[in-house]
């Protein structure tokens, strides 16, 4: 297992067994005007969609680093800061590989969001998610982003990326994990 993943934390033992992929997901928010920037995915997973900014955690850098890094890659924007708000684990039928997605918001930031080849930044109302274009899973636990409240999230998807078959999603006091 990654040192950096928090699954030990948080998976059942039948889950421990499967191999965990990094991710981060990043949401940069406007709070005067009450508004996020979210990207249409123009290519590879979640073409398509809207999402916050994210990938694939790189292998000599921290989730946060990792955060920051993909975020400036895929919107032209440098975070400041990060604030942690939430774990996420997805399972897809027929797949061996878990993937663990870390969820921050930044409200500091530097730069403009600009078009890039993997995404078109666009801004929404914070309480107008366009969720009929987003993953499935995300109307499950953004209200709790705009409660200011900490997640963690288990979803299980049926091949067809769509239907979820099964979920645990409830807030936690801290992301902190130890021990
Ligand atoms: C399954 O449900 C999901 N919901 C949400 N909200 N976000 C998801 C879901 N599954 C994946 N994601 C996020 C996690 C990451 O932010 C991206 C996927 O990262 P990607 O595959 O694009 O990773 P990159 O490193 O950018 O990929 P390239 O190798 O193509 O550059 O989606």
């Amino acid at each position: 297992m990654d040192p950096r993943s928090v699954a030990k934390y948080i998976e059942d033992a039948e889950h421990l067994q499967m191999a965990h992929r990094l991710y981060t997901l990043i949401f940069p928010l406007d709070r005067q005007a009450n508004r996020v920037l979210l990207g249409m995915k123009k290519r590879g997973f979640g073409k398509n969609k809207y999402n916050g900014f994210g990938g694939k955690v790189e292998a000599h850098e921290t989730i946060a680093a990792g955060a920051m890094r993909e975020l400036h890659e895929e919107s032209g924007l440098s975070a400041r800061s990060l604030d942690k708000h939430g774990i996420l684990f997805f399972y897809f039928e027929g797949d061996s590989v878990a993937m663990e997605v870390h969820v921050y918001v930044t409200g500091e930031y530097a730069g403009r969001a600009v078009e890039t080849d993997e995404m078109r930044p666009e801004w929404f109302d914070m309480d107008g998610m366009p969720f009929e274009k987003m993953w499935a899973d995300d109307p499950e636990w953004w209200p709790m982003v705009l409660e200011g409240k900490r997640f963690v999230g288990r979803f299980w998807f049926k091949n067809d990326m769509v239907t979820i078959t099964r979920r645990e999603v409830a807030p936690v006091d801290s992301l902190e994990f130890s021990g």
